[in-house]
């Protein structure tokens, strides 16, 4: 007799058993069978689970990979980097062979270095209104707008204006004599930090243009001028930069999100995030590739502050007309 029919037989009700009694038993016997059967399919739910939130974990760590390419963070916005400069050596490129050399000023240490103990808070924020007064007189039409205090080129719609022409006696209502005093004082106390960390005279530095106002916003440039998020190396697009320094006025996802600093070396992309009084500075040549991230919401404002070793390329600080 074969297995099946054993099993048969023994559901078959025994003769002159109680009917009722049997369809109970058979009845209970489907309960307990389809109890078992949903504590079997338990274990398989757990593990549908399980797969589902480790291919969710692992579909959010590829993309977020692809979103932020940052192999390193050279200071966050929320470190306070000070007395002493955080210092990062770099190999210099040939690009100051091409170019006189001056000793004392010329690059031989390159670098960069990221210093919140040179300009406050509050000078920061001076400074920003400064932008701001400045920069509510005209603009560009999206991405970034500019101001030169020394040319008094001020971005406008497309192009670009002289405040000093345009607004003539009114701009003494948008600049007091203070502000400018700041703005040259800042300056002072960022050549000394740059000559102190790389090792130069800082008399043989001098102030070179452009040197500007930044304000970028999220809305889309409309001309070349206004892109500012190219890769691009100071000495080959400005020429006569030989340090490079950045004195940040607004703070990197309080203020804007995006907008972030980025060296782009061979071997991965390191970021400065943005602080109100932070300076960031770097010898100007191709060891420091850097771009800046799209900025994604709010307003940043930042300046740019240059320095070439080249008296002939030098300028004053700028004045009030
Ligand atoms: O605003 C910044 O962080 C960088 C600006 C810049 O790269 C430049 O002015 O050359
Ligand atoms: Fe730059």
């Amino acid at each position: 007799m074969s297995r099946g029919s054993m099993a048969l037989v023994r559901q078959r009700p025994p003769k002159g058993g109680n009917a009722s009694e049997i369809e109970r038993k058979i009845k209970r016997g489907n309960a307990l069978r389809q109890g078992s059967s949903w504590r079997g399919s338990r274990g398989l739910v757990a593990l549908l689970l399980v797969v589902v939130c480790v291919s969710g974990a692992a579909t959010w760590l590829y993309l977020s990979s692809l979103d932020s390419d940052i192999t390193e963070v050279l200071a966050s916005q929320r470190e306070l980097v000070s007395p002493e400069p955080r210092v990062f050596t770099v190999q210099c490129s040939e690009d100051y062979e091409n170019h006189k050399r001056y000793p004392g000023c010329t690059p031989q240490k390159c670098g960069r270095a990221v210093a919140d103990g040179v300009v406050t808070r509050e000078e920061a924020q001076v400074l920003r209104r400064l932008a701001e007064r400045g920069l509510a007189l005209a603009g560009s039409e999206g991405g970034a707008s500019i101001l030169d205090l020394h040319s008094g080129a001020l971005s406008m719609g497309k192009q670009f204006v002289n405040i000093y022409r345009y607004f003539g006696d009114q701009i003494g209502d948008v600049f007091t004599p203070e502000d400018f005093q700041l703005y040259r004082d800042v300056r002072g106390r960022i050549q000394a930090i740059i000559a102190k960390t790389f090792g130069l005279d800082p008399t043989l530095m001098y102030l070179t243009k452009p040197t500007f106002f930044s304000r970028i916003n999220s809305t889309a440039a409309k001309t070349q001028h206004d892109e500012y998020w190219h890769p691009h190396i100071d000495k080959v697009t400005y020429g006569s930069f030989d340090y490079t320094s950045l004195l940040y006025l607004s703070d990197y996802d309080s203020d804007f999100t995006g907008g972030r600093f980025v060296f782009m070396d061979q071997n991965g992309n390191r970021t400065v995030e943005p602080r109100a009084g932070r300076v960031s500075f770097f010898s100007s040549g191709s060891e420091n590739l850097h771009r800046v991230e799209k900025v994604t919401w709010g307003t940043r404002y930042a300046i740019t502050v240059s320095f070439t070793c080249d008296p002939a390329h030098a300028i004053a600080d700028p004045t009030l007309p």
